[in-house]
């Protein structure tokens, strides 16, 4: 059995991660809007609070992506036949991502419409 120390356990963790992000394209995908993402909240300087919702639909995507691959790798070690329950388990956890997925387009376009439409000059004038 491997070691289990503080250590060992966090470099196991960072081992799923790249895994995950080798093997699965949407992970990558998820990784790239991620990256995206990030750069655009720097570069509109945009507020602490929107900061907070941004890295927190960043991280929920990421994580369920994580555990959907964690998830998948189980249903195929324990059903490598068809069977109706392993299409529910993978079923159900992809539509948790897409749930999320759903959920961080909503705050993008929540986080991200005033300052794209101010810094286009959409707004047009007051009065
Ligand atoms: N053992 C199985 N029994 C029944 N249906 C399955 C089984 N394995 C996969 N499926 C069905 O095929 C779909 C695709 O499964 P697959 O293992 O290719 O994952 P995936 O959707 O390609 O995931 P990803 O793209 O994230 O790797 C599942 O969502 C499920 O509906």
């Amino acid at each position: 059995m491997p070691k289990r120390t503080f250590w060992a356990a966090f470099g196991y963790a960072a081992q799923g991660i790249v895994y995950a992000l080798r093997t699965q394209r949407n992970m990558k995908i998820h990784a790239a809007a991620a990256v995206a993402v990030i750069a655009a909240a720097a570069l509109l300087h945009v507020s602490w609070e929107r900061w907070v919702a941004l890295l927190f639909a960043i991280a929920l995507v990421m994580a369920l992506e994580l555990v959907n691959t964690a998830l998948e790798s189980v249903v195929d070690l324990a059903s490598p036949e068809l069977h109706p329950l392993a299409k529910a388990a993978k079923d159900t956890a992809a539509g948790a991502v897409l749930l999320a997925a759903v959920f961080a387009a909503i705050t993008g376009v929540i986080v991200f419409y005033h300052p794209v439409v101010g810094l286009l000059g959409w707004g047009g004038t007051h009065q």
